[in-house]
């Protein structure tokens, strides 16, 4: 595969934006940034055979997967995605078509939420194929939504319904890609192939003008919500039964199969805050009118940094066993 064939190609696929000085072909990106607001910026890279593999994700779901959850990212900080650059390290049996079929996943969600993007890199890699994506976007000035602003009193919240996306791997795993499913196992399959970064509620919480701690999901909720608690000195009460665990997941899985893939599984990128209880209401009404659930599944009980959680009327500590890298 020749670089420059692979970039002329690259390139082509991809729209130019209009405040996109120098895109693709020279040195570095040149944008005309943002009038008032700030420049918000993260990284985050897919490994095969540790984020994928040929047979848990299509080409294309490699792509938007390898967006999305940088997209999450900034979603979970309340900030504006706009621009995105790809680094890639390429192993000799993968072939130019194939690489360009990624860039068209990429390419579905970056129209869905107009980022563009401008620039990249391509070396050779005697490893696995790996994609690392750097989403640049914009903030309001002093409004970025913190995981460390948790306050006594507060409402714990998340987004959606979680576990579906590890219980959809599990299903690959033991079905492959082509396998024939339910349609159950397909909401899950689809939930893991084709996550949906919460960049609208992102905006709507920060919207809001109240004070909100926020973080995505990409490890599984006990990871999350213990690194809210750390970063706010929080002490933090979860209440087992209010965590929205996927319904396809329980069919298939049982509930406590279910539970353990909420708690525990990872990579649903939904959003886990607190808020003030006086503004939870306003803020759950207003996500509802916006299609999407926010559950009250605990509290902020006070200042340490640690999360409990009441089974059956009895409260004890929560194992934060969610998704590490060794
Ligand atoms: N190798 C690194 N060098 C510098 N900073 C890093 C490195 N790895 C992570 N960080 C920083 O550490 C912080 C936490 O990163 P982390 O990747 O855990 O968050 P995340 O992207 O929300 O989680 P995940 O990667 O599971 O999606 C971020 O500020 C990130 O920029
Ligand atoms: C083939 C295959 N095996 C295992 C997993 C599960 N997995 C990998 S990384 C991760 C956490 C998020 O990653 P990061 O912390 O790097 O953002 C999870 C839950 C997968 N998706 N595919
Ligand atoms: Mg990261
Ligand atoms: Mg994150
Ligand atoms: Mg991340």
């Amino acid at each position: 595969m020749d670089e420059f064939d692979l970039i002329r190609k690259i390139d082509h696929l991809t729209k130019d934006g209009e405040d996109v000085e120098v895109g693709i072909g020279d040195d570095a990106a040149v944008v005309s940034g943002f009038e008032n607001n700030r420049l918000i910026s993260c990284v985050d890279t897919l490994c095969e055979d540790v984020h994928f593999k040929r047979s848990t994700l299509k080409l294309t779901d490699i792509g938007y997967k390898a967006l999305a959850v940088n997209l999450s990212d900034i979603a979970a900080m309340g900030g504006i995605p706009r621009y995105y650059l790809v680094s890639l390290a390429i192993p000799a049996d993968w072939d130019e078509a194939e690489i360009i079929e990624i860039y068209r996943g990429m390419n579905e969600l970056a129209d869905r939420y107009q980022v563009t993007l401008i620039g990249g890199d391509s070396v050779t890699s005697k490893g696995p194929l790996t994609i690392s994506v750097t989403v640049l976007g914009e903030i309001e000035k002093d409004h970025a939504l913190l995981r460390s602003t948790s306050q006594e009193g507060d409402v714990v919240f998340v987004s959606g319904a979680l576990g579906k996306s590890s219980a959809g791997l599990d299903i690959l795993f033991s079905k492959g890609l082509e396998g024939k499913r339910s349609a159950d196992e397909e909401e899950l399959v689809f939930a893991h192939q084709r996550p949906c970064p919460q960049v609208e509620l992102g905006r709507m919480l920060m919207k809001s003008g109240v004070r909100i701690a926020l973080n995505d999901i990409s490890d599984g909720l006990s990871a999350e919500i213990w690194e809210l608690a750390e970063a706010s000195r929080a002490r933090i009460c979860l209440e087992e039964d209010k965590i929205p665990v996927s319904k396809e997941a329980i069919n298939i899985f049982g509930k406590s199969g279910a539970l353990e893939y909420a708690l525990n599984g990872g990579e649903d990128f939904q959003l886990v805050g607190t808020v003030a209880r006086e503004h939870w209401s306003a803020i759950q009404l207003n996500a509802y009118e916006n299609g999407i659930t926010l559950s009250a599944i605990g509290t902020v009980a006070g200042r340490g940094s640690e999360v409990l959680i009441q089974k059956n009327n009895e409260w004890m500590p929560l194992k934060r066993a969610g998704y590490r890298h060794q």
